[in-house]
């Protein structure tokens, strides 16, 4: 089993943020996180890539425990935060060499390293231009890139097409797609269209409990479209 999650739990002050989320995933899955703003989707996949500790429950990366090995369990994923940070005044190369660098790899490695995930991130002809002259499109790219590095083989992406234009949405889609038949994938979105589009699984997430682990047809099936499932599953009222 590429991840394990049980039981999460994650509380802000007085305010439940996730309430007890369980699921598993294997490779060659992409696993889409819907639900309403508030839901607790950002603080489970902070959770699970080790970047917040939960107050309850694990999430283990072939076998091992996130919380307890978090380094170990690193190596073994890449996250992609919303808005992630780039440098704008460096290049894709110099920005990814200067990750990989940091990730501890050696020059020759890194130089490597970059190579290939700038590959699979289908960087082109970008690599030599400033991030700061990039679209969207692009600087998003360069994110999923320095999330690919070390090649893991679970990526969490949240939010990854967010603020893109149609054809950037479509291109970065196709690439989670690609991405996807070799490597475990969670990716959170409020877009119904891409959960159908790319997601072989969607779990809903409502007030940081799931309340639907399915196939999105299944979804469809039971409640006519996926909207009508969102609508249904989730309360709906606005949290801050
Ligand atoms: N660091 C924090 N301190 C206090 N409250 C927080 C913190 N992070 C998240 N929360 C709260 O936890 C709840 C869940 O937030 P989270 O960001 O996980 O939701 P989300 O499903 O990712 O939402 P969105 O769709 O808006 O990105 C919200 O009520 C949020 O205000």
């Amino acid at each position: 089993m590429l991840l394990q999650v049980d039981g999460l739990r994650k509380t802000f002050g007085r305010r439940v943020a996730v309430d007890g989320i369980g699921f598993s995933l294997d490779v060659g899955e992409i696993v889409g996180f819907l639900g309403p703003n508030g839901a607790g989707k950002t603080t489970t996949m902070r959770m699970i890539a080790g970047y917040l500790e939960p107050d309850e429950g694990v999430a283990k990366i072939f076998n091992i425990d996130v919380a307890q090995e978090r380094r170990r369990a690193q190596e073994r994923l890449g996250y992609l935060p919303e808005g992630a940070p780039l440098y704008g005044e460096m290049t894709p190369w110099t920005f990814l060499r200067f990750v990989a660098e940091t990730r501890g790899m050696s020059r020759e490695a890194a130089r490597h390293a970059v190579r290939r995930a700038a590959q699979d991130a289908r960087l082109g002809e970008t690599i030599d231009q400033p991030i700061e002259t990039l679209s969207k499109g692009y600087r998003r790219r360069v994110g999923l890139a320095s999330a690919l590095l070390h090649d893991p083989l679970l990526l969490i992406l949240d939010e990854p097409t967010d603020g893109l234009d149609p054809n950037q949405r479509h291109a970065v889609r196709d690439l989670i797609r690609k991405l996807g038949e070799e490597r475990g994938l969670i990716i959170s979105t409020h877009s119904l269209e891409e959960v159908e589009a790319v997601c072989t699984r969607a779990i809903v997430i409502d007030q940081g409990r799931i309340v639907a682990d399915k196939t999105p047809e299944a979804l469809k099936e039971e409640h006519g479209s996926l909207e009508r499932a969102f609508q249904t599953l989730t309360r709906g009222e606005e949290r801050v």
